[in-house]
């Protein structure tokens, strides 16, 4: 089953799939996240991305949301994909899927912008208290440059119910 069919495939009585992009750029001691400034999410420190538009490739977006988020660019072929994080939300019974790339090179120059505010972070040094809950559970597997498939059953304001992380051989976007 190629990824797109299996993260449309609805099996827990969703009925909306939303798809997400997030990127995580890493130097060989640092990474960069951003704190988001408004909206979801807003004080919580993550990796660049957002929704993927229609008709447009979630590498496309991935690189489009890097830009508007941190004014950097990643070309295609620098960026890898790494798997995705899947949220299944029992009230709206929406399905977020997050699919996660890691990179090393860029070009451009770092800025804050109207969403987000950038900051280097020694690795050992990533304020996992102030990212979203799930983010220690699979962010180590990302560092690795391992394949990631992770699955959670949220409640409410995204209270974990049920999850499932596993660290897998990197597999392709397709
Ligand atoms: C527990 O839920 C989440 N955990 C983690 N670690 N990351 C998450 C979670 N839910 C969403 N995300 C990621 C996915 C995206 O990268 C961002 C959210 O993107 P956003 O909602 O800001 O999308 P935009 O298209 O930028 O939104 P606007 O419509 O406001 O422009 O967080």
């Amino acid at each position: 089953m190629s990824t797109e069919q299996e993260t449309n495939n609805n099996n827990n009585n969703t009925n909306k799939t939303v798809k997400f992009t997030l990127i995580f750029i890493k130097n060989s001691e640092k990474i960069l996240l951003g704190l988001k400034k408004r909206g979801f999410g807003a004080g919580k420190w993550n990796g660049f991305g957002g929704k993927v538009e229609k008709n447009e490739s979630i590498l496309d977006g991935a690189i489009r949301e890097l830009k508007e988020e941190s004014n950097l660019t990643v070309t295609r072929s620098d960026m890898k994909y790494l798997g995705y994080v899947r949220y299944d939300l029992t009230e709206s019974l929406q399905t977020d899927i997050v699919y996660v790339f890691i990179a090393t090179k860029f070009s451009g120059n770092l800025a804050e912008t109207e969403e987000m505010s950038p900051k280097w972070f020694k690795i050992d040094e990533i304020p996992y208290d102030k990212m979203w809950v799930d983010s220690k559970d699979w962010l180590p597997i990302v560092l690795r440059n391992r394949g990631l498939l992770a699955k959670y059953v949220l409640s409410g304001e995204r209270d974990i119910q049920k999850k499932s992380v596993e660290d897998i051989d990197v597999p392709e976007l397709v």
